[in-house]
């Protein structure tokens, strides 16, 4: 292993890519190479690969970094931040487990992360007959995923909580005589406009009171930092698929 971690970031010019280089730059990291849509992913001269793109862009990646990784002592890392996967995608990033290291997550926040936990424990304890779950977000007018990435790891936690699986209890549209809503749905609601940069809320409703846990990210270079951390984590592990709860040890 170099002793010093040489950093690609792909995306590098889009919202997050730049705010990663920024954060690198700061922190007097090297930065190895940028990569844009239509490049070649030349990970000769890299360690680790920050990729903030889309789906299809970092699964591309994905597959150059099992390559890279066939001729050298040490996997490759790559840190995913891209949001939107469909299941299919995500069945097809699984392939690489073997040979990447990949850490990915909807939002690499400390703030964020620690309320995956709390979402476990609260819904776990606040029974679906009584307790409606809905999760709120709200982004900048850019954003092509909805319900964002980490809305939909929220969700995930309150179905883990509850025993359910997401994909039988998920409403993500509403509009129209849609009826009562049944005990045990886990709602969505999204917002986009100007250049919110992440509002996250979990409500559960009763009758008579409603819990609300939020999180309010004020600038993006607090994803990109995170992402960074995750990068140097993943270079001591094995190859698989992590996520931010594994880096922050939560
Ligand atoms: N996990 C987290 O903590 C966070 C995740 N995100 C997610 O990160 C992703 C990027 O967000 P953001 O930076 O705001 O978006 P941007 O659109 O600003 O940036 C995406 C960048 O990826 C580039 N790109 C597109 N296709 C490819 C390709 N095939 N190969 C290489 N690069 C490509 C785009 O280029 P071009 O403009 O030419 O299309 C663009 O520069 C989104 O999915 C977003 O949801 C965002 C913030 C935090
Ligand atoms: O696209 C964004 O900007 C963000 N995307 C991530 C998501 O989909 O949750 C994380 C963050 O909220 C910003």
């Amino acid at each position: 292993m170099s002793a010093t971690t040489r950093f690609a970031i792909n995306g590098a010019k889009g919202r997050m890519g730049q705010a990663v280089g920024r954060v690198l730059d700061e922190t007097g990291q090297t930065v190895s190479a940028r990569f844009e849509q239509g490049d070649m992913f030349d990970l000769t001269r890299s360690d680790v690969v920050i990729d903030f793109s889309t789906p299809e862009a970092s699964l591309a990646l994905c597959e150059a970094c099992a390559s890279e990784g066939l001729s050298r002592p040490r996997p490759i890392v790559q840190v995913i931040g891209s949001t939107g996967f469909t299941p299919e995608q995500q069945d097809r990033l699984a392939l690489y487990a073997d040979e990447v290291v990949m850490i990915q997550s909807g939002n690499f926040s400390l703030g964020v992360n620690l309320m995956i936990g709390l979402l476990k424990q609260a819904s776990a304890r606040l029974n679906a007959k009584d307790w409606d779950i809905e999760v709120l977000e709200g982004h900048h007018k850019r954003k092509v995923d909805a319900p964002s990435g980490t809305a939909l790891m929220l969700g995930e936690a309150t179905a883990y909580g509850r025993g359910v699986n997401l994909k039988d209890v998920k409403v993500a549209a509403r509009d129209g005589i849609i009826g009562a809503r049944k005990d045990g749905d886990i709602g969505f609601s999204v917002i986009r406009g100007g250049g919110i940069v992440g509002e996250h809320s979990v409500l559960f409703a009763s009758e008579d009171e409603i819990i609300t846990f939020s999180h309010s990210a004020r600038d993006r270079t607090l994803f990109a930092r995170g992402a960074v951390q995750a990068a140097q984590w993943g270079r001591k592990q094995k190859p698989g698929i992590y996520d931010m709860q594994d880096v922050l040890g939560f």
